[in-house]
């Protein structure tokens, strides 16, 4: 047997110490007879992941059964990031939707893992009923559709892939640019309809026409690259100062860069300040007979302010992949009941509609699910948060099967003075290891590995930090 589940008791065996704590995967395991003794159960074979988990000296920390933690995934999580949380041994149910909200709130009460994309709204209201829910993956870039900040203040650590769909939706937008500038979208809708209409009225090339993006980041800034390939000439607008790509120039104003692109296309995230960014006035400063794209989030295009702007021929043309209200699912309706303004908007000459597939590729939906579903076995298995969007990043190197007897403490709790010498005092009986404790915002994340922790002792210890005022959360792993 490795030495270190040498002190664990008998699973169901007499060493039950008569705590009254019921077992929870999320917060720590109160009672002893529920501690893994099996070999088999504690040490198992990484999956693909990386970091810690790969070397076969490093020990797994797992003070439950996996078959215990349970995982929901929505909105068709690739095959990748599936297959390596079954791997553990977690629980998966994977479906191919997202949920309306009493259904969603149903299924998280029970789940202590959940992985969404941009569809499921995890708000306060939703999760308020995950009791057991300790991590959140967002299998994509966005995170605005969970509240990141109750979150945090709830111990739910939350997870995104920053650039792993970027290509994609760099490479969809270049595409689209040409559809648009050569009217292909109408010219195929006709041919399918039996309509043969050979134009060239309107009709241009894209090279030596200006493009304009709004949002130089991990998508912005390769469209640019790819822009300046075909020949376009390239400004940006951003808020941050950024290192321009090639020959491309950042403008001081949005005003500024409507007033100069041929092509404005939309990379910001989804936040207060980019609300309606482009609406009647800004249509107003674009020039005559230019284009709109937006890949980014639905609220940031003033729709109906978009169909007027197009129907007064201000707008050549116009494509959108992202939506303020978009179907759960395939197979639902793109109507005036998700959109008051749906049957306008289909109704527009040179408007090419996409169903939010600009990060749909194989390379991106591959990528995601291995990187993403990495991130969720660290977090659940070691308590790592590197990458972590709502926590501090914390990662401790990892411990190995020649420490017997150590534990992993992982102290979630409100960034409050004091809290660290009430820590300190409760884990000093015992020697600390390594320490790493960091901030953000009302939150704090601290891990701690400490080593002569007699069974006998776990529990004490994970009281004693429960008991204190500032807890959040506590996990013992060991
Ligand atoms: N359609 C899709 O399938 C798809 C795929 C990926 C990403 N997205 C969306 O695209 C957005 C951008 O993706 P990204 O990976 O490039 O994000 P990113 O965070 O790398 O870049 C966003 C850029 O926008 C800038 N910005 C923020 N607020 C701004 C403002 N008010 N005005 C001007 N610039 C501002 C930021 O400084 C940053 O440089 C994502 O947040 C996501 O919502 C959509
Ligand atoms: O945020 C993202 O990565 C994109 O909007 C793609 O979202 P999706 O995974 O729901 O297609």
């Amino acid at each position: 047997m490795p030495s270190a589940a040498r002190d664990i008791p008998e699973r169901n065996g007499n060493n039950n110490t008569g705590a009254d704590i019921s077992r929870t995967v999320s917060n720590s395991f109160g009672t002893l007879d529920n501690l893994s003794t099996s070999p088999t159960a504690t040490f198992h074979s990484p999956a693909s992941s990386y970091g810690g988990l790969r070397n076969p000296s490093t020990k797994q920390l797992k003070p439950f059964h996996t078959e215990d933690i349970k995982v929901l995934l929505l909105e068709n999580v690739n095959k990748t990031g599936q297959e390596i949380l079954r791997k553990q041994g977690y629980q998966v149910e994977a479906l191919k939707s997202s949920l309306p909200e009493d259904q969603l709130i149903e299924k998280i009460r029970d789940v202590h893992v959940i992985g969404i994309r941009s569809k499921t709204q995890l708000k306060a209201s939703v999760l308020k009923h995950a009791k057991n829910l300790i991590v959140i993956g967002c299998f994509c870039i966005g995170t605005n559709q969970v509240d990141l900040k109750y979150a945090a203040e709830n111990g739910i650590c939350v997870f995104n892939s920053p650039f792993s769909n970027s290509r994609s939706v760099a490479e969809q937008m270049i595409g689209t640019i040409i559809v648009l500038a050569r009217q292909i979208g109408d010219r195929s809708n006709e041919l399918h309809r039996g309509e043969w209409n050979k134009v060239s009225a309107g009709c241009w090339e894209v090279r030596g026409k200006t493009l304009g993006i709004v949002g130089y980041g991990h998508v912005g800034s390769q469209l640019s690259v790819l822009a300046e390939a075909m020949g376009m000439k390239v400004i940006y607008y951003d808020v941050v100062n950024l290192m321009s790509m090639g020959t491309s120039a950042q403008v001081h104003s949005l005003d500024e860069l409507l007033q100069q692109a041929d092509f404005v296309t939309l990379h910001v995230p989804e936040l207060p300040e980019t609300m309606d960014m482009i609406s009647t006035h800004q249509f107003e400063q674009m020039k005559q007979g230019s284009y709109l794209l937006n890949a980014s989030r639905g609220s940031v295009v003033d729709i109906p302010a978009l169909i007027e702007a197009s129907k007064a021929g201000k707008l050549a043309g116009a494509a959108l992949d992202v939506y303020p209200n978009e179907p759960g699912g395939n197979g639902q309706h793109f109507n005036n009941d998700l959109n008051s303004f749906t049957e306008d908007l289909r109704n527009l000459k040179n408007v090419v509609l996409t169903p939010h597939i600009g990060g749909s590729t194989e390379e991106a939906q591959s990528a995601i699910g291995v990187e993403v579903a990495d991130s969720l076995v660290n977090y659940v298995n070691l308590g790592t948060t590197s990458g972590a969007v709502n926590m501090p990043e914390v990662k401790l190197r990892s411990l190995t099967l020649d420490e017997p007897n150590h534990l992993r403490v992982v102290y979630i709790h409100k960034n409050v003075p004091g809290v660290l010498r009430r820590v300190n005092e409760i884990l000093g009986d015992h020697n600390v290891d390594k320490q790493m404790t960091d901030s953000r915002g009302d939150v704090a994340y601290l891990m701690a590995d400490i080593s002569n922790v007699n069974t006998s002792e776990i529990k004490t210890l994970y009281q004693s930090l429960e008991d204190l005022g500032s807890r959040i959360r506590t996990r013992v792993l060991y």
